[in-house]
């Protein structure tokens, strides 16, 4: 049995974490830190989970992390960082699902995120947490910096054509759209449901912290230099992730050259579905699963190829992922406890 620890335990990644752990069968769930719900049982708050998780929350200084074989970072960024060295030198594996290990680059880490990285000398073993385009690394890694969701569609859509080298890596576009558990389930004005229910905006348009992210793990894929313009959208639904992604051809291709690209990239991916060409994926064929799906199109057969993915924000987008990097990291068949069929309607 593998020992887990959960930092965070009482935030949307932390209980779909506890959600997922606790059909896990090789998952023994030892410490869930809350510092506002110290003491408090977790089936108690989450009584989803009654029956399945008998542990109380406890707050970060006293949980026994340490005990632990690999500890989760449901937490802001930041947090893990300043307590990674530690567990590491514990012999504890670590995987934060938030910004602190995803990026090599540090200036562009402290620009995005506003703080100063406490650890910069583990940032060269940390390994991106993306399974199907890093999964080699992710075997034999302690440390993980799980994707941030929005990249996590925008990396498996333009994959397979910047490999194949036949887009303008130069001239990359993703529209996307999140539900509001994307923000998480701190209080805030914008995420009030009479705030964000029956209406839809874009933000970050200026900018957003995972065009960095994003780039920097694109441009692994290719010569040439990327270039992309991201804007998320906020949607009026829980859960969810839809991105509409485009890309300028630079060569003759088929449709059916096209769709191949695709369906080879991911062929043997368990969590990765690449749709008929020409389908139009809903965010709720994803919903509680960690089931990504793409579809191909090429309006007008024309000389851009348009790339829907759907997956669920909370799920491939974090919690899900994260499991999924910890299956590989102890030698466990990735999909273990990661079964579920999507919720529908
Ligand atoms: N929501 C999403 O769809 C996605 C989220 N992420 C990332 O995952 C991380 C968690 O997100 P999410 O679950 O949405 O966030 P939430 O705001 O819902 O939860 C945050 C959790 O962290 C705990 N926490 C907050 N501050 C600290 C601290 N200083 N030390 C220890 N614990 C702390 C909170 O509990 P308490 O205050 O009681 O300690 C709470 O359990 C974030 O970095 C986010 O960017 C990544 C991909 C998708
Ligand atoms: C809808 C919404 O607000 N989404 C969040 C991103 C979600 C996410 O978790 O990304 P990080 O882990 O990089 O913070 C945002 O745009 O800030």
């Amino acid at each position: 049995m593998i020992k887990i620890g959960i930092v965070g335990g009482t935030g949307y990644t932390g209980v779909e974490l506890l959600r997922i752990l606790a059909t896990h069968p090789q998952a023994q769930l030892t410490a869930i830190t809350s510092r506002k719900e110290d003491g408090v049982p977790v089936a108690q708050m989450y009584p989803s989970l009654r029956g399945r998780v008998d542990l109380a929350f406890s707050s970060p200084d006293k949980a026994n992390l340490n005990e632990c074989d690999v500890v989760f970072f449901a937490t802001p960024h930041g947090v893990a960082m300043a307590q990674a060295p530690e567990l590491l030198a514990n012999g504890v594996k670590v995987i934060d699902l938030a910004a602190d290990f995803r990026m090599q680059d540090v200036a562009q880490f402290e620009k995005w995120y506003g703080m100063e990285h406490s650890c910069k000398d583990l940032l060269s073993e940390a390994v991106y947490g993306l399974p199907e385009l890093n999964r080699d690394k992710i075997k034999s890694a302690r440390l993980i910096g799980n994707p941030g969701c929005y990249p996590t569609t925008m990396q498996l859509g333009f994959a397979p054509l910047l490999k194949a080298g036949v887009i303008d890596a130069g001239n990359l576009i993703a529209d996307c759209k999140s539900g509001v558990s994307g923000a998480g389930r701190k209080a805030e004005i914008g995420i009030l449901f009479s705030e964000s229910s029956d209406s839809f905006k874009a933000y970050g348009v200026a900018g957003h912290r995972h065009t960095p992210e994003t780039i920097e793990q694109l441009q692994h894929l290719t010569q040439d230099k990327v270039s992309l313009l991201f804007t998320p959208h906020l949607v009026p639904m829980i859960r969810g992730m839809h991105s509409t992604l485009y890309a300028q051809l630079t060569q003759e291709i088929s449709n059916e050259a096209l769709q191949a690209l695709f369906e080879d990239a991911y062929k043997d991916e368990t969590f990765v579905d690449v749709m008929p060409f020409g389908s139009h994926p809903e965010t709720r064929s994803t919903r509680a699963s960690n089931m990504l799906r793409i579809a191909v199109h090429r309006p007008g057969n024309g000389k851009h190829v348009v790339i829907l993915v759907v997956q669920d924000n909370l799920v491939k987008g974090a919690s899900g992922q994260a499991v999924q990097c910890m299956n590989i990291m102890f030698g466990l068949d990735e999909s273990t406890g990661l079964q579920h069929v999507p919720v529908n309607p």
